[in-house]
């Protein structure tokens, strides 16, 4: 933003100006406007205080500086813009100018002092501050690139309650007096310059009664600037609309009623543009304002001359003091009002049509968050609990009875020869590619290379010993030593999936080998068995293996996290845009934001839960035992819930990287506490306790007993995980509701922290303010 120092105009400029305003009608002060001259100083005081669009009164507003210290940005401020005036705000940059409207627009609380906005607090109910009352143009542009003009201005007539006949009028309205391109090109496809006058049509499409633009006029051509004035000329004199202006082209305010010049926070004079050049002796307001800088650069610091300056409100002909004590709904009852259900009802459908929108409008985003969690539970199908392919493992056979090793691995007899060859070749059958060496020295350097993942040794007693332990029993006896008779096995332990996977299946296929053996020579099946059975499963069933666990963790974790992104993504997306703060002074709450986002992220959420299910029973043969209603219920509830925490994470973020990483910081600890890998009861016991307060763990145990063990709501194991997820929301709602409302730069607030606690007492100190304040002010410099 330029400052004092770098002014728009030239004097060449600022004559032209002058003479473009002649030729298009306007006097640099409106003659039709009722000048302050016409009244006397009691009509002043009275105007002071009853006419008042704004008033603040010592003001004083800091934010917290980097060291965590307070900066003070406004202090001592007061201000009074009357109604049906154009006020025009000039300070040098950073002076504190948009701190000031965002504090009469209800963004901002005062730390001290008094806002009032047509005689309410902003952010009361009665205010309609923030709503409809203001249209506010913010200093950034705050429009969605991805809309288009008139989708833009349908957005925020919608909001403010308009019919669509009424938008589609304004709308062709403004597109006109601001010279605006087509109304269906995109926002983003427009000039800077463009994108400030659909931003400035934004602010005027329900044409309030107070318009508050923040730097309306940067990068719009001095031709298109002066229709602009003569606009906001017509409204104020018309319509009686109340129009506070900043600007750091200072020639233009000349059309204004009053210019109020801040330095450091604090106004240090307010009056008419005409006022101060003759006061001053000046041709220009610019050097009005430099020598205005210039003497408080050598002033007393912290001493306001502002009361000493300050110039009552102007007051119109037809206004009468009983007018302007009624309350807001009376004075302005051509602005709309609706029940407070039909205004967040339109405001949600608003909210939702948006973000549907922008969704469409970013297709592949669109397809990326349908596919997510379906794609997710695809790729743990079709990489967690399967077989290795073409597993290969060595073998070193020593066995003195291997001679006829071709044997089909079906017994038909008794015999003893061949028994290692028996059992690799119903290894084989289990598609295990065996590979034969003629040493174990050979075999060690095959798997030391890669090619195989270990190799077994059949010792030269094998078949013999085996044979004659099962015929006699015997154990040990004629064996001359004690490894002679035994498989050894060598594995490369790097893999630990690939060694369990071999363990596994040798010593399943050795018991099979074993009891077939024991079958052919009409032995006791029994005899050497392992003493216990696993039975058949009480839930499950036999074959359910880990990938099968992982899946229902798996769908519990992304239907949690994916809302989580893409409701704090878009909530990040609006707040650095300024596109949330401007729906906000539009009247949006912050509950009704959540609300919309709820509605939106629903079907995307049904369809992320029915596209994981269906791969999991179609691709991964998940056998659902109790109610699919129920895992649905509970899987919309934990996607509820993930909104949810997608907002208290935005409340602390700035930017989508940030929420990004604080996503991912959540969701690997998340991955691995809940028990997705290894089961919480194996964890050491202070994780075990913590774990079972984490937002995954119940909820999977939940779906995995209704899944797995058909179990009801009321199952000991299905509950839990529901009452976790509802206590985690109410949570999070809490949160964020304390830290909107707490935390500086509210949203949705109450009540403004003023030295009065109701509206009345309020109305009584701002009065008994006033009073004081135009008693002690003495003569008006006029
Ligand atoms: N949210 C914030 N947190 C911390 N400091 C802030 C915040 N907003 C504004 N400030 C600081 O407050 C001071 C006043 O800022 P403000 O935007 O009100 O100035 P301004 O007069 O509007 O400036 P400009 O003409 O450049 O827009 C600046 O020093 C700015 O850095």
């Amino acid at each position: 933003m330029a400052g004092f120092v770098n002014f728009s105009f030239s004097s060449e400029e600022i004559n032209s100006h002058h003479r473009n305003i002649e030729i298009l009608g306007i006097h640099p002060h409106n003659d039709d406007t009722d000048l302050p001259s016409r009244y006397s100083m009691s009509d002043y005081k009275t105007a002071a205080t009853t006419y008042a669009a704004v008033s603040i009164r010592n003001g004083e507003k800091s934010y917290r500086g980097k060291d965590g210290q307070p900066v003070i940005v406004l202090k001592d401020f007061n201000m009074t813009v009357s109604r049906g005036c154009i006020y025009s705000l000039l300070g040098s940059s950073g002076s504190g100018k948009t701190t000031a409207l965002k504090v009469m627009v209800g963004v901002h609380r005062l730390d001290q002092g008094d806002v009032k906005v047509f005689g309410e607090i902003p952010g009361t109910k009665e205010s309609r501050i923030p709503g409809s009352l203001a249209g506010y143009m913010p200093q950034e542009t705050a429009l969605y690139d991805d809309f288009t003009i008139q989708e833009m201005l349908s957005y925020f007539g919608k909001i403010y309650s308009m019919s669509a006949s009424e938008i589609s009028e304004r709308s062709e309205f403004l597109i006109n007096l601001l010279k605006l391109p087509e109304p269906n090109r995109k926002v983003g496809s427009l000039s800077g310059g463009q994108q400030r006058r659909v931003s400035f049509a934004v602010a005027l499409v329900h044409n309030p009664p107070l318009l508050i633009l923040d730097e309306p006029t940067v990068g719009v051509d001095p031709t298109l600037r002066l229709s602009i004035w003569k606009y906001l000329r017509q409204l104020a004199t018309e319509s009686k609309t109340t129009v506070l202006i900043t600007t750091h082209y200072i020639e233009e305010t000349r059309q204004s009623d009053m210019i109020g010049v801040m330095r450091n926070g604090k106004i240090l004079v307010e009056k008419h543009p005409d006022v101060l050049l003759e006061q001053y002796n000046q041709e220009f307001l610019e050097d009005v304002v430099l020598t205005l800088c210039h003497s408080d650069d050598y002033a007393d610091v912290g001493v306001s001359n502002t009361r000493e300056e300050s110039f009552p409100a102007i007051l119109h002909a037809d206004e009468t003091e009983e007018n302007h004590n009624m309350p807001i709904k009376a004075q302005f009852s051509e602005v709309k009002t609706a029940s407070r259900f039909k205004t967040a009802s339109t405001h949600i459908q608003a909210l939702v049509m948006k973000t549907a929108t922008l969704y469409l409008r970013n297709f592949v985003f669109l397809l990326f968050s349908l596919m997510f969690p379906f794609s997710q539970v695809l790729v743990v199908a079709l990489t967690i609990g399967n077989k290795p392919d073409d597993p290969s493992f060595g073998v070193v056979n020593y066995d003195s009875m291997q001679s006829n090793c071709s044997f089909a691995p079906k017994f038909e007899n008794c015999s003893s020869v061949g028994l290692s060859c028996k059992y690799l070749s119903k290894l084989e059958q289990n598609g295990i590619t065996l590979i034969n060496y003629p040493s174990e020295e050979v075999a060690y350097e095959e798997v030391a290379r890669g090619n195989v993942w270990g190799y077994m040794k059949f010792s030269k007693n094998f078949s013999s010993y085996y044979h004659s332990m099962q015929e006699y029993n015997l154990f040990g006896e004629g064996v001359d030593d004690k490894f002679s008779h035994m498989i050894h096995v060598k594995m490369d332990m790097s893999s630990r999936m690939m060694t369990q996977f071999y363990q596994q299946l040798m010593i399943r296929v050795y018991e099979e080998f074993a009891s077939e053996f024991k079958e052919a020579c009409d032995h006791n099946k029994g005899v050497g068995e392992f003493p216990m059975k696993i039975a058949d499963p009480i839930f499950g069933s036999n074959d359910a293996d880990f990938r099968q666990f992982i899946l229902i963790s798996t769908i519990v974790m992304t239907v949690y996290f994916f809302p989580m992104i893409s409701s704090s993504f878009w909530f990040i997306f609006d707040k650095r845009w300024g596109t949330q703060g401007r729906a906000i002074v539009a009247g949006v709450k912050t509950w009704e934001i959540m609300f919309s986002s709820y509605v939106i992220e629903c079907p995307i959420t049904i369809f992320q839960i029915v596209s994981s299910f269906l791969v999991s029973v179609y691709i991964c043969d998940v056998r659902i035992s109790g109610s699919i209603f129920l895992a649905f219920a509970l899987c919309i509830i934990v996607g509820f819930c993930g909104v949810s925490g997608g907002f208290l994470i935005a409340t602390f973020c700035s930017e989508e990287i940030q929420v990004g990483i604080a996503v991912m910081g959540m969701f690997m600890p998340t991955f691995f506490l809940c028990g997705l890998i290894w089961t919480p009861a194996a964890m050491h016991i202070i994780v075990q306790y913590i774990t079972m307060f984490l937002p995954c763990t119940l909820p999977a145990e939940s779906l995995r007993s209704i899944v797995g063990r058909g179990g009801g709501l009321l199952h000991p194991h299905v509950w839990p995980g529901f009452l976790i997820m509802l206590i985690y929301g109410a949570l999070y709602w809490i949160f964020i509701i304390l830290i909107h409302q707490y935390r500086d730069g509210n949203i949705g607030l109450k009540k403004s922290k003023t030295n009065c606690k109701s509206s009345q007492q309020c109305n009584k100190l701002t009065l008994k303010f006033n009073q004081q304040w135009v008693q002690s002010a003495g003569p008006v410099a006029l």
